[in-house]
């Protein structure tokens, strides 16, 4: 198999998807709130209802999904309803995971979460104008939560993979409480919720070539928007998908 998955690759994996995070909330927070984007009244764009976000991400997503962004099982898609098929000839990704795997999209909860809990944590009110510009950044950063949420996926058949007489008893009897307790690894994620607030404070500082001053000047965001978004809705989103596959993992 081309791609061998285990817990420490997918572990690394996790880790490397922190950066992509973290510099995405740093992008974002550039532009103020910029309510504009997120008003269905506001964009009239004919032939489209619905806010600036939502028509970028749509649009962007159609194209992506021709260049055949979604054939690869790590990506899920926030419409994945009319998208059109890849139009570019096909890579073998491996089939690592159960076929039950592709009916697990939970993006309307990450949309939510995004932009009721995280937007207001994470951008200053105020309006630049930069409504296009914003949505772009909103579509970067969108993407890299869904990516590393979904990757539970993966998570979850690596943990089967290793004790399926453990996981097997708890799938037939539909336990989602005793599920969630197997996946769960408290002081891993208490070192998930560390390293992000860390690297947050060590990507979001100034550098200068006056070392006197590193770490001085003012962040580019607040670091601990990034700990409590991992502690309050990554991890928990993350570890639902565990339980959503692993659910669908014995038929
Ligand atoms: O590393 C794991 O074992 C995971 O399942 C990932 C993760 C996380 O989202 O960071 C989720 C659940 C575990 O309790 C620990 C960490």
């Amino acid at each position: 198999e081309e791609n061998v998955y285990t817990l420490a690759s997918v572990r690394e994996d996790l880790i490397r998807q922190e950066d992509t995070i973290i510099y995405g909330l740093i992008e974002r927070a550039k532009f103020p709130s910029n309510s504009h984007t997120y008003d269905e009244k506001y964009a009239q764009i004919p032939g489209f209802s619905g806010s600036l976000v939502e028509f970028v991400v749509k649009n962007t997503e159609d194209v992506q999904a021709k260049a055949g962004r979604y054939t690869n099982p790590e990506e899920n898609p926030f419409f994945p309803e009319n998208l059109p098929p890849t139009s570019v000839p096909s890579y073998p990704f491996s089939q690592f995971l159960h076929p039950g795997a592709a009916s697990i999209n939970i993006n309307k909860s990450v949309w939510k979460m995004y932009l009721r809990d995280l937007l207001p944590l994470l951008a200053t009110s105020g309006d630049d104008g930069n409504y296009a510009q914003t949505a772009a950044a909103d579509l970067s950063l969108l993407q890299a939560i869904s990516r590393r949420i979904h990757y539970g996926k993966f998570v979850a058949e690596v943990k089967f993979r290793d004790a399926p007489q453990d996981y097997e008893p708890l799938i037939r009897a539909k336990d989602r409480e005793g599920l969630m307790k197997l996946l769960t690894f408290a002081s891993v994620e208490e070192t998930v919720r560390k390293r992000v607030e860390k690297k947050a404070t060590v990507f979001g500082q100034e550098v200068g070539l006056d070392s006197d001053n590193d770490g001085k000047g003012k962040s580019k965001f607040d670091p601990t928007v990034a700990s409590r978004l991992y502690k309050n809705w990554v991890i928990p989103l993350t570890k639902e998908v565990q339980v959503e596959y692993l659910l669908r993992r014995v038929d």
